[in-house]
């Protein structure tokens, strides 16, 4: 699909010496993900499934942008393949092991070390500066404090948010606050980073800057990335999209081919 990049700026260079789409076993695959809600609560009345069996493969740093009307089980899916819920069928294969089938602890410390989250409010901890909030994923994985707000505030300026370091959240605009979440999300150099709607909050040009930067410095540290989005234009940032309805893939156009950061 096609790939623009309107506000081309200073930005890290992807990697030429990587090429991750190459190694499969860097893929996150779901096998016929079925999630059912309530089966498992006090609720008797399990409605239709959330997910109707899905097969998705996510490449090794590739970018995938999920789409489709409200309620089709966008979110189900972000949180299915994340580990966040487990579902009620179905297998989420990620580095030989199944996601659906750790234990609740295991999946704690796999978010932690092996994913990252941004979602629409970027969910910073208001009284802690822009750095610290940064640097914290790393402090929890026992990362000395030192080393944690040195490797965060390497990814100031490559974020354009050099001199923003010591702000907290409320004195940062949308986008920037945004661009400090995308900072937090890949500080720990995940595999993949989940995205549940990243620019809902903002108007379409500080839109464009914060996908440009998620979508760069993803491909830059060789992490995939999956969006869930209802813009089309924060779509067009992606390799591919990923098309949901009634909880089932309707079209998926994921260019496995694509070259990552090829186009950027
Ligand atoms: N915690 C829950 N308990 C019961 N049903 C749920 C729960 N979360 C979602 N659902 C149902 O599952 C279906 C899919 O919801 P989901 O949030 O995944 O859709 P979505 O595509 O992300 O929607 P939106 O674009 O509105 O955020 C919907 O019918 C929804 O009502």
């Amino acid at each position: 699909m096609s790939h623009h990049d309107p506000t081309a700026t200073a930005a890290p260079a992807p990697d030429p010496t990587r090429d991750p789409a190459q190694d499969p076993a860097r893929d996150l695959v779901a096998r016929d993900l079925v999630m059912t809600y309530g089966r498992s609560g006090r609720s008797s009345a399990a409605g239709p499934p959330a997910l109707g069996g899905v097969d998705v493969t996510v490449r090794a740093g590739e970018s995938v942008a999920v789409m489709g009307p409200s309620g089709s089980g966008k979110t189900t899916l972000l949180h299915v393949l994340a580990g966040i819920l487990r579902p009620t069928g179905g297998q989420v294969l990620w580095r030989g092991r199944d996601i659906a089938r750790m234990s609740d602890r295991e999946r704690t410390v796999l978010r932690r070390r092996d994913f990252g989250f941004v979602f629409q409010q970027g969910m910073l901890l208001p009284e802690l500066p822009a750095i610290e909030n940064v640097a914290l994923p790393l402090m929890l994985d026992g990362v000395s404090r030192s080393e944690a707000s040195g490797r965060a505030a390497a990814l100031f300026a490559p974020l354009g948010l050099a001199g923003l370091e010591k702000r907290r959240p409320g004195e940062l605009s949308g986008g920037q606050a945004q661009r400090v979440a995308i900072a937090r999300a890949l500080v720990a150099r995940p595999g993949v980073v989940f995205a549940d709607e990243p620019t809902g909050a903002l108007d379409q040009t500080t839109s464009a800057e914060v996908m440009q930067h998620l979508t760069r410095l993803a491909a830059h540290t060789g992490a995939s990335l999956v969006v869930v989005t209802h813009d089309e234009n924060v779509a067009r940032w992606c390799h591919g999209v990923l098309r949901v309805r009634d909880g089932r893939i309707a079209t998926g156009t994921v260019a496995a081919q694509a070259s990552p950061g090829s186009a950027r």
